[in-house]
């Protein structure tokens, strides 16, 4: 791996959106806000009249094509050229009064669920308006797509469904997994394949079938935060059956109603999906999503070498909380090698952080790898990961941080022998505290309290989503550290109330605020791997765009609204160092990364259309 630790700067300053990144930049901030801002909207909501496509489809098979629907938005010549008179009613409207229209209609539902089904139809019939209106929502609506709201979502989705969206490849049906997956790709240029088995659902757990809902809303938001063509992604689910008694016992589930498939047959049907993408798409990126713990890390080592595979729960929460770390140890003028570091919740995106963490550790402070794994106590269902707790409980991928028994010796246990958080918190002292156990509530007051008497400012990044899962309201966490916490949260949280009476925004340590870029990037490079450079790289970028740097009492993290924005610098960041490694597979320079990724984002916009037999279907 070739590459050289950066600390975070302000050198990308200039092309992002938000006017927290461009303070100091040059000219007076209104006007830096301005260009920004102008750019921002050039780059979401380009005039349609620049483009023009070539369409083959006609009547009705146009207007229930999701992709080239306009639906009112057909011009009178359009109508004539493609059989649409007649079908539609006379008025022709801009984009900006559908996205107005569907924003009332969504407004007239009450519950965020209602919502979440209202836009699911929406992305069924007119993928340029539903885009157009989440890009002009981008905060509100991403909630509602994706967590907290998706998760309920999910764990309904048998009662909840309509009309199915992306490809099912059912575990009994493994004879045409080939056929199945070639007739849905026909004719369209894979870049991007989102998968799951759905055992580790958010914080929700095994749910089946239903985890198609999370491969279609991470492939969303592919698309709205870093502008990956939605017709060259798929969203897939794996489905090997569920162990989940209330799926099993509900005769409405839609999904293979079996117990889950382990083993070797798992892992042979596991196989078959993989090598078919080698084979058929050998350049796309191949990203896996909520697979439960005992597959994620053991899958991701499998195939990383041999395509560009990337776990987000591993190595997108990894990358982002290593962001918002680095952020939190600048405004508190400390390193990364300085902190102890507890972190609750050992399975996929623990292990991701702690390993991420580590590799930062020993890039930038020089830290021996042995030295810098001590600096992490794990914690999980039973207690601290230590010695004793032996095989079956200690994952292999887990026993570089597992701790010394005698270190523990005189530290009181439970009943059942286990070392607690707040044992824990006692005699270590932490200075970060991470969550990412599924365990509402489990930094109560007096381990937050405990750590607060240890360290001036507490790092504590409660991440489990969705948000009845955290685990600590980050308003307390601020109330009883008396505003001296560093907070950032999974899910959207509203801002806390400092002592001096300010706000202190929550930023949403979520790996979307960086897995689209880290993806746009490899996808974009066309990079045989994603290595571990590419993903510090990406982390990198994002932390020296952190608000926080510029005032410590704002977010760790860029705001949300500010997503896209930082995910493209984050894709730059991934591209240039693919070039750095020499795994590129594209043929122009490093030189062009920038413009190239900008060129390459689709955006919502219609453009003009004109028939063609050989156009677009
Ligand atoms: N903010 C973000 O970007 C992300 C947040 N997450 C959240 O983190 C949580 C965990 O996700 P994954 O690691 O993917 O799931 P996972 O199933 O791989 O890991 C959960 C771990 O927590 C442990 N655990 C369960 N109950 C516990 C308890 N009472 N005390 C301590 N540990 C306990 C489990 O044994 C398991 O090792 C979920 O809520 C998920 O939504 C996950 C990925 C990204
Ligand atoms: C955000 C995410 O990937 C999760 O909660 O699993
Ligand atoms: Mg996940």
């Amino acid at each position: 791996m070739r590459m050289r630790w950066r600390k975070p700067n302000n050198r990308h300053c200039h092309s992002v959106a938000s006017s927290a990144f461009t303070r100091g930049c040059g000219p007076s901030p209104t006007q830096v806000q301005l260009n920004i801002l102008q750019k921002l909207a050039k780059i979401m909501f380009p005039m349609s009249s620049e483009l023009v496509f070539k369409v083959a489809l006609h009547g009705d098979t146009l207007l229930t094509s999701p992709r080239w629907n306009k639906g009112t938005a057909f011009t009178k010549e359009e109508r004539k050229d493609f059989g649409l008179m007649g079908r539609l009613p006379s008025r022709v409207n801009t984009i900006e009064e559908q996205c107005e229209r569907a924003y009332d209609q969504l407004r007239s539902h009450e519950s965020p669920i209602q919502k979440n089904s209202f836009l699911q139809s929406l992305k069924e019939q007119n993928w340029v308006l539903y885009y157009s209106l989440l890009s002009r929502h981008l905060k509100e609506l991403t909630s509602i797509i994706y967590t907290p709201t998706e998760a309920e979502a999910i764990a309904k989705y048998s009662h909840l469904f309509r009309r199915s969206e992306g490809l099912f490849l059912a575990f009994p049906d493994r004879g045409s997994m080939e056929e199945d997956f070639l007739e849905q790709i026909r004719g369209k240029d894979i870049e991007l394949i989102v998968c799951t088995d759905a055992e580790a659902i958010l914080g929700i757990g095994d749910q089946g079938v239903g985890g198609i809902g999370i491969s279609s809303a991470k492939s969303a938001i592919y698309t709205l935060l870093a502008g990956i063509n939605p017709t060259k992604a798929l969203s897939v689910t794996l489905d090997v059956g569920t162990d989940n008694e209330t799926l099993l016992n509900d005769h409405l589930y839609v999904g293979w109603p079996s117990g889950r498939v382990r083993g070797v047959e798992y892992d042979k049907f596991i196989d078959k999906f993989v090598q078919l993408i080698r084979k058929h798409q050998p350049h796309c990126l191949l990203h896996f999503e909520d697979f439960g713990v005992t597959n994620a890390q053991r899958l991701l080592e499998l195939y990383r070498n041999e395509h560009s595979v990337f776990n987000d729960d591993i190595q997108g929460t990894g990358a982002v909380t290593l962001a918002a770390l680095m952020a939190a140890v600048g405004v508190t003028k400390s390193k990364l090698a300085d902190q102890r570091y507890v972190i609750f919740g050992a399975g996929s995106a623990g292990l991701g952080i702690a390993k991420q963490v580590r590799d930062a550790i020993i890039l930038t402070d020089g830290v021996s790898r042995e030295e810098a794994n001590k600096k992490f106590y794990l914690v999980d269902r039973f207690g601290l990961i230590k010695q004793s707790l032996g095989p079956d409980k200690i994952r292999p991928a887990l026993l570089e941080f597992v701790r010394p028994d005698e270190e523990w010796s005189n530290v009181p246990t439970n009943d059942a022998g286990e070392v607690e958080l707040l044992e824990i918190v006692k005699k270590v002292r932490p200075t970060v505290l991470i969550g990412c156990s599924t365990k509402g509530g489990a930094f109560t007051e007096r381990v937050v309290r405990t750590m607060k008497e240890g360290c001036e400012r507490p790092i504590i990044l409660p991440l489990s989503n969705p948000s009845n899962l955290v685990e600590v309201d980050p308003k307390d966490a601020n109330d009883w550290t008396e505003g001296m916490a560093l907070l950032a949260t999974g899910s959207p949280f509203p801002p806390a109330k400092m002592p001096n009476g300010k706000d202190y925004v929550i930023a949403e340590c979520n790996n979307a605020l960086i897995y689209p870029g880290l993806g746009f990037g490899s996808m974009l490079s066309q990079s045989r791997q994603m290595t571990d450079g590419m993903i510090i790289a990406g982390a990198q970028r994002l932390a020296a765009l952190s608000p926080a740097l510029k005032d410590p009492d704002s977010g760790l993290l860029p705001d949300f609204q500010d997503a896209p924005a930082a995910n493209l610098e984050v894709a730059i960041a991934v591209a240039e160092q693919a070039f750095d490694e020499g795994i590129q597979g594209v043929s122009w320079s490093r030189e062009e990364v920038r413009t190239k990724a900008e060129d390459k984002q689709w955006k919502p916009v219609y453009g003009r259309y004109e028939y063609d037999e050989q156009g677009a279907k």
